[in-house]
Formats: structure tokens, sequence, C-alpha cells
């Protein structure tokens, strides 16, 4: 068990990363979608800490499919923590898309679509204003895929990806992150009711003791559960890896 000193040593690191990459990169603030969720909530309020409120802009961009408490619970952390914010509703954008020949509506589809035009919003918030984008993506959502390509996983800094999803909740009330949003069920929102744990099949729990297991164990599974995530780990490789090319490794870098 990490005493209270320990993870307050962990936490300051995340904060003096944040502020590093900042300061490296000369840029004027940064940017964050806010869900209402506890992600956003926590990457957000490290943000806060490393280079304080006033240089955050928080961006709720809510859907015809998101829940009203869900908005209301980020305008309360926007508050709580003085974080500039605006609301901007994705409908008109999905909107749009609907009059492209050949448009298909399914969950699926529009979940990753609606995804993808929420990290595009970011990125013109970040253009404009020489931002860069806070990404929210935890270890277990990037061990198992579960994210948006070049969506929600697309971001300049990832506070929050060396965090399990189960050490999220324990930050979060380090970080004094409102009681509405820590007892929340985690949902990718993309519609009505959608639950990660019941889309992927298994708890955090489950998925935060199979990967650490595994990652013990060089990578093999020794249980339906562990067989499970390593499966969807091996599936989602792609995510994590630049795309396949000739280019080599050290041509990449200078
Ligand atoms: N082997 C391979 N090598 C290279 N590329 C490969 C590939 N297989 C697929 N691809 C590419 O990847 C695409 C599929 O990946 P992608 O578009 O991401 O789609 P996909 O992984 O199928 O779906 C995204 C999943 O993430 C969940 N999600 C999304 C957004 C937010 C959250 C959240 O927790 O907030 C969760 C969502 O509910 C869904 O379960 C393919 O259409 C193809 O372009
Ligand atoms: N309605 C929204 N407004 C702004 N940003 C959003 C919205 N929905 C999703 N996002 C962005 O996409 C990210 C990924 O969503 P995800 O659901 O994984 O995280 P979360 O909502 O912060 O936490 P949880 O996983 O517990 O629901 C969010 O953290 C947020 O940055
Ligand atoms: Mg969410």
């Amino acid at each position: 068990m990490e005493t209270e000193d320990g993870l307050w040593c962990r936490l300051g690191r995340i904060e003096q990363m944040v502020r590093h990459a900042y300061w490296q990169t000369g840029c004027k603030g940064i940017v964050i979608g806010l869900s209402g969720g506890i992600d956003s909530a926590v990457a957000a309020v490290f943000c806060c800490r490393a280079v304080g409120p006033e240089n955050v802009l928080g961006l709720l961009m809510p859907s015809s499919v998101s829940s009203p408490d869900d908005l209301r619970d980020a305008e309360d952390l926007c508050s709580r923590f003085k974080i500039p914010y605006e609301v901007i509703s994705i409908d008109p954008m999905l909107e749009g898309f609907r009059t492209m020949p050949g448009f298909t509506e399914t969950p699926y589809l529009l979940g990753n679509l609606m995804a993808r035009i929420r990290m595009i919003t970011l990125y013109y918030y970040a253009n404009r204003d020489h931002r860069i984008v806070c990404g929210t993506s935890n270890r277990s959502e990037y061990m198992l895929g579960y994210s948006t390509k070049y969506g929600d996983s697309a971001a300049d800094i990832q506070p929050l990806l060396h965090f399990y999803k189960t050490d999220i909740f324990v930050a979060a009330r380090e970080l004094n992150i409102p009681e509405p949003i820590i007892r929340k069920v985690p949902s990718a929102g993309l519609w009505a009711g959608q639950s990660d744990e019941k889309e992927i099949g298994l708890s955090y729990t489950e998925i935060d003791a199979a990967l650490r297991a595994l990652e013990e164990n060089s990578w093999k599974a020794q249980n339906p559960s562990e067989e499970k995530v390593l499966a969807l780990v091996k599936k989602s490789g792609h995510k994590r890896m630049p795309a396949p090319s000739l280019l080599t490794g050290s041509q990449r870098e200078c």
C-alpha cells in the first residue's frame, strides 16, 4: 500500500511534467475537453496545479446524446477550480457529416465520428490561441485500445497515461474532484447508456488486475480474464505504434 507521501510525490511529478512541456513548447495555454467524467476532471486539475487555471481552457462539447448531468458536472468542476470554459455543441458539425453522400449512421460510426469532431475542435483552439492539447487517456484504455484512433487519444501531453483507471479514482480523491464525478459510472458517452465496463465485458478492477499480472508475467495469460485482456491488447497494437512505413526508427528522430 502506497503511503500518502509516496502518492503526493507521484502527483507532484505529473505537475512537473506538465509544467515542463508547457514551458518547453513556448505555448500560451492548454486546452482540454471536459466531459463531466473523471479522467478529464483529473487531467484538468493537474494542468491547473501545474500552470494556473487562468492558462487552462476547458471545452465542454455536448451532443444530442450527452447527458445534461455530465454538462452540469463539468461546469461545477470549472467553477470549483476556476477554469475558464466554453460550451460548444458538436451537433451542427455532425449535421454537416449527415449531408455527405453515402453517410450511414450506427452508434459505433457516430461514436467514433463524435470523438474525432471533438479532437478537431480542440486542435482548432490550440492553433488559434497557441495552446497545447491535454489528453485524458489512462493506461487501462491505452493498453486495451479503448479509444478512438486519432480521436480522444490524440493529444500533445498525456498526464494520466501511466495511471491505471483504478489509480485515477485514488488521485481524484486527493485532488478534491467533486463527488458526483468520482461516483459516476465510467462512460465514453458516445451513445445513451454506454458503459465502458459493459462494452468491454470486464470491470476496471478486473482489467487492471489482469494488466498488472500480464506485465509481471511477460504477457503470459493465466486465467480467462487475462486471456481476454491480452487479446484486446494484441488487437489494438496498431493504436500504440507509428503507422507502418519504410522509414526506419533512426530516421524519425533528429
Ligand atoms: N491492424 C491494424 N493496423 C493498422 N490500422 C488498423 C488496424 N486495424 C484497424 N485499423 C484502423 O483502426 C480503425 C479502428 O479503430 P477506431 O477507429 O479507433 O475504432 P474501434 O477501435 O473499432 O472503436 C473504438 C472503441 O473505443 C471506444 N471509445 C471510443 C472513444 C472514446 C472512448 C472513451 O472511453 O471515452 C471509447 C468505442 O466505444 C469503441 O469500442 C480502422 O477503421 C482502421 O482505420
Ligand atoms: N461531451 C464532451 N465534452 C468535452 N470533451 C469530451 C466529451 N466527451 C468526451 N470528451 C473528451 O474525450 C475524453 C475521453 O472520454 P472518457 O469517457 O474516456 O473520459 P472521461 O469522460 O473523462 O472519464 P470516464 O472514462 O470515467 O467517463 C474525455 O476525457 C474528454 O476529454
Ligand atoms: Mg466519459
